[in-house]
C-alpha cells in the first residue's frame, strides 16, 4: 500500500499526548456538549426540474436556514460524476512518494495535501488527502489525459449550475447582476478531490476538521459512504448521501455579501474505520482583488478584498491550526 500517506505516523505525538493526559472522553466526535447528539436528517432536497419560482424560493430559504441543501436534476451528467470518481480513485493510488514530491501531475507543489501539518491538537486533524486544482491549471495535467479531460468535463458542467445558483441567491439581495461575472472567473475557481482512507482510530481524529468554506458557494459530490456532518441549531447533523444529488453550501463570502442573511455553516467529515470515502468539491471564488461588501443596513462586515481574507486565513492556520475567517471583518467585533 505504498500509496497511503503516513497519517498515523504524522499524528503520533498528538495521539500520545492525548492518551497521556486523558482529555475529556478522548473522542473528537463528542468534543463539546452540543455535539453529543448526531441526528440523521435530510437536508432540503431541491428539484431543479420544478418551476423556476418554486425552486428559487426553496433555494433562498435553505441557504438562509441551513446554509446547505442538496439538488437533483442539476444538469451534471451522472456519467461525468462516475468517471470523475473512477479517475479520482486512480490518481490517489499513485505511490505516495510520487504524490508528495513537488511537480506531481505537473501541478504546483501546493496542489497535493495530506493530513494537516499545522494541527496543534486532535480537533485539527484531517485523516485525508486532497488534490486541489485551480480551473486554469487543469490543462497542465496533459500527461494524464483521462484525468484532465474528466476534470475539464466536470468543471464545464458545474459552471452553469453554479452561475445559476449564485444569480438566484443574489437576486434576493441588492447585489448588481454583473457582480459575479466581473469578479469570478476560471482563474479564481477551483476543484478539490478528497480521499478519506479507512482509519484505525476513528474516534480520535477527523476525516476533515470542522471548518467553514471561504468560497461564495461550494458544490460537492459525495459518495455513498456518508460521514459529512453540518452544524444546525448547535448540533451536528449527518448529511445522508442521496443518490444522484449534489450538496450545495454557502461559504463565508456569501455570508458577508448577504450581510449575514445566508449562512456559512461549519461542517466536518468523521473518520471511518472500514470504508474509504471520496468526494469532489467545486469552489466558486472571486479573484484576489475582488471587493466583498455587505449588501444590507447596517453592514455587519467592513469591506475587504478576497486577497486580504486569504492572507489572514493562511497566517491564522499556520499559527493556530485554524482560521478566524469572517470575524476579522466584523464592524462590531464580538
Ligand atoms: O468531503 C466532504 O464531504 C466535505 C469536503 C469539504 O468540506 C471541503 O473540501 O471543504
Ligand atoms: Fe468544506
Amino acid at each position: 500500500m505504498d500509496f497511503e500517506p503516513p497519517l498515523l505516523e504524522s499524528y503520533k505525538t498528538l495521539l500520545q499526548s492525548s492518551l497521556g493526559f486523558g482529555v475529556g472522553t478522548g473522542d473528537v466526535r463528542n468534543d463539546d456538549k452540543s455535539s453529543m447528539v448526531v441526528e440523521i436528517c435530510e437536508l432540503p432536497l431541491i428539484d431543479l426540474n420544478l418551476k423556476r419560482e418554486e425552486f428559487m424560493k426553496e433555494i433562498i430559504e435553505a441557504a438562509r436556514d441551513w446554509g446547505f441543501f442538496q439538488v437533483v436534476n442539476h444538469g451534471i451528467p451522472q456519467e461525468v460524476l462516475q468517471k470523475l470518481k473512477f479517475e479520482q480513485k486512480k490518481v490517489f493510488q499513485r505511490p505516495f512518494s510520487n504524490k508528495s514530491q513537488g511537480n506531481f501531475l505537473n501541478l504546483p507543489v501546493t496542489c497535493y495535501r495530506w493530513g494537516n501539518s499545522f494541527a496543534k491538537n486532535l480537533r485539527q486533524t484531517n485523516w485525508s488527502e486532497a488534490l486541489h486544482i485551480f480551473l486554469h491549471d487543469i490543462g497542465k495535467v496533459y500527461q494524464e489525459e483521462s484525468l484532465r479531460s474528466t476534470m475539464d468535463a466536470f468543471a464545464t458542467a458545474v459552471s452553469p449550475l453554479v452561475e445559476n445558483l449564485v444569480q438566484i441567491l443574489a437576486q434576493k439581495l441588492n447585489v448588481p447582476l454583473s457582480y459575479f461575472k466581473e469578479n469570478c472567473s476560471e482563474k479564481s475557481c477551483s476543484v478539490r478531490l478528497n480521499r478519506y482512507p479507512p482509519c484505525p482510530l476513528p474516534s480520535k481524529v477527523y476525516g476533515l476538521m470542522p471548518h467553514t468554506d471561504t468560497s461564495f458557494i461550494t458544490i460537492l459530490q459525495q459518495d455513498q459512504a456518508g460521514g459529512l456532518q453540518l452544524m444546525k441549531d448547535g448540533q451536528w447533523v449527518d448529511v445522508k448521501p442521496v443518490t444522484e444529488a449534489l450538496v450545495v453550501n454557502i461559504g463565508d463570502l456569501f455570508q458577508a455579501l448577504s450581510n449575514g442573511f445566508y449562512k456559512s455553516v461549519k461542517h466536518r467529515v468523521v473518520a471511518m474505520e472500514k470504508v474509504e470515502r471520496l468526494s469532489a468539491a467545486y469552489f466558486y471564488n472571486p479573484s484576489p482583488d475582488a471587493v466583498i461588501q455587505s449588501y444590507g443596513t447596517p453592514p455587519l462586515y467592513k469591506k475587504f478584498t478576497f486577497g486580504e481574507m486569504a492572507k489572514l486565513k493562511q497566517k491564522d492556520v499556520m499559527e493556530t491550526g485554524d482560521k478566524v475567517g469572517l470575524s476579522w471583518f466584523l464592524c462590531t467585533p464580538s
